[in-house]
């Protein structure tokens, strides 16, 4: 059932998440770590995130404000860097994607200001 608010917030969420997805273009960071597939993965991340959980988020209106949308991404970045040693193609991903995605949600709350 199509209970989702369309907020104008939400709305917003969603757009800067697209936003942030076309920026992985490898998909690396679109679905959860296949904990069956990585069975250490979570001896070292204790919080995993992933851009479809951050959707289900969004729908669920877990996110009240920039700041608990941005750690969530900020979760994203971080977990990768630290399981994928820094000469992986997965760490640097997440490297490219933090430094643009980071301006990315700068300008956002830019927007979110001048709109109110
Ligand atoms: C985002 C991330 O760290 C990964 C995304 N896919 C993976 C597969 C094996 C190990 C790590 C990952």
């Amino acid at each position: 059932l199509l209970e989702v608010q369309l907020t104008p917030f939400s709305i917003l969420l969603r757009a800067v998440l697209e936003q942030l997805q076309e920026k992985d273009q490898a998909k690396i960071f679109a679905q959860p770590v296949n904990v069956k597939e990585v069975p250490d993965y979570l001896d070292h991340i204790k919080n995993p995130m992933d851009f479809s959980t951050m959707r289900k988020r969004i729908n669920d209106q877990v996110y009240t404000n920039m700041d608990d949308f941005e750690s969530d991404f900020n979760l994203i970045v971080f977990n990768c860097m630290k399981y994928n040693s820094k000469d992986t193609f997965f760490h640097r991903a997440a490297v490219r994607l933090r430094d643009q995605g980071g301006a990315l949600i700068r300008k956002t709350r830019r927007d979110v200001l001048r709109i109110g």
